[in-house]
């Protein structure tokens, strides 16, 4: 049937659509129905990510328009190319934490994932990938070890994988199998070899989307919403060395902190920051050995980034 071809937007019935890839100005975006839209974004709806329900409507001819974002459940921010933050994700329901023995993991930056994902209200999981090179004795399997040890200890779920070898990804791919999840992770820890796992699709998949827009999706740089075989959702994001933690207050950041938690409330002072003030619970028990000196400075390193103490 033939539509008018300049009817105003507001005229179109809207339908609702998950936002699967998202550019400045456009993006693709997978339509409860399972169709494929290359959308423009109206400016002033404001910016769609990765993982946003959003309406769509016919905007003249074969061109497609978002014209509201609904409401987020909570969003993911990363530093975009310039370090200024920006939502890369939303309405996650898990984030997979990637480490691995190389690049040797950086404990403050997971330090950091971790209360990030805190502040979302949602469980991190991390992942401990190229598991198989633990046996290797080119690397320092002793400190990637502790590290992971350090995280179990405080309760994190921590999940092995390989991409190569034996434990392969099963472990990983029952848990992510409802939901929607996002890989993150320092760069080179094997994130998009997880996804290739996880997706014996992922090719057709990326190629489809692609073909919505005509240009290519570069994966190694986009933020991409892939559909699991087993019914949930994984996010791909570009890799990062450093991530800051930028919307949280000190609070939320002693709150990441699942072994300040039997403490938190019982300083002298209660706006305490848990830095110089007298009478600090938390610091009687980093001097009783309660908390790790390692896990306490690198909380202190987190509110000196976070404003100065
Ligand atoms: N030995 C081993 N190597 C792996 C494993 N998984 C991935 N790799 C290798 O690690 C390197 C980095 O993998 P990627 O998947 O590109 O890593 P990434 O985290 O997506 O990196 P960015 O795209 O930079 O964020 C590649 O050479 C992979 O082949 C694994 O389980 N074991
Ligand atoms: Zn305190």
């Amino acid at each position: 049937m033939d539509e008018p071809a300049q009817c105003h937007p507001s005229m179109n019935p809207a339908d609702e659509a998950l936002v699967r890839v998202a550019y400045g100005s456009h993006g693709l975006v997978e339509t409860l129905a399972g169709e494929h839209r290359d959308c423009r974004f109206r400016r002033n709806v404001g910016r769609p990510c990765c993982g946003d329900h959003v309406l769509v409507r016919a905007d003249g001819g074969d061109a497609w328009v978002v014209d509201e974002i609904l409401a987020r459940r909570n969003e993911f921010m990363k530093a975009d190319a310039r370090g200024r933050p920006q939502v890369v994700a939303a309405n996650l329901d898990r984030v997979l934490v990637v480490v691995a023995p190389r690049p040797m993991p950086s404990r403050d930056l997971l330090d950091r994932y971790l209360v990030a994902v805190h502040s979302l209200g949602i469980e991190p999981v991390i992942v401990l990938n190229k598991a198989e090179l633990m046996a290797d004795t080119d690397i320092d399997t002793d400190h990637a070890l502790a590290a992971i040890d350090d995280y179990i200890r405080l309760g994190y779920t921590v999940v092995r994988t390989s991409c190569k070898q034996s434990p392969g990804v099963t472990p990983l791919a029952e848990l992510v199998q409802a939901g929607t999840s996002i890989l993150v992770g320092q760069s080179g820890v094997g994130k998009s070899s997880l996804a290739h796992q996880l997706l014996p699709d992922i090719d057709i998949q990326t190629g489809a989307l692609s073909t919505t827009t005509g240009k290519g999706t570069h994966t190694t740089t986009t933020t991409i919403l892939y559909t699991l075989p087993g019914g949930g959702r994984l996010i791909d994001s570009p890799g990062v060395w450093e991530y800051g933690l930028w919307t949280l207050d000190d609070a939320d950041i002693a709150a990441g902190y699942p072994e300040f938690r039997p403490w938190l409330g019982e300083c002298r002072f209660n706006n305490c920051r848990h830095a110089s003030e007298p009478g600090c619970a938390i610091k009687a028990a980093v001097a009783n050995g309660e908390i790790t000196a390692r896990r306490y400075a690198a909380y202190t390193r987190l509110l000196e980034q976070n404003g100065g103490q």
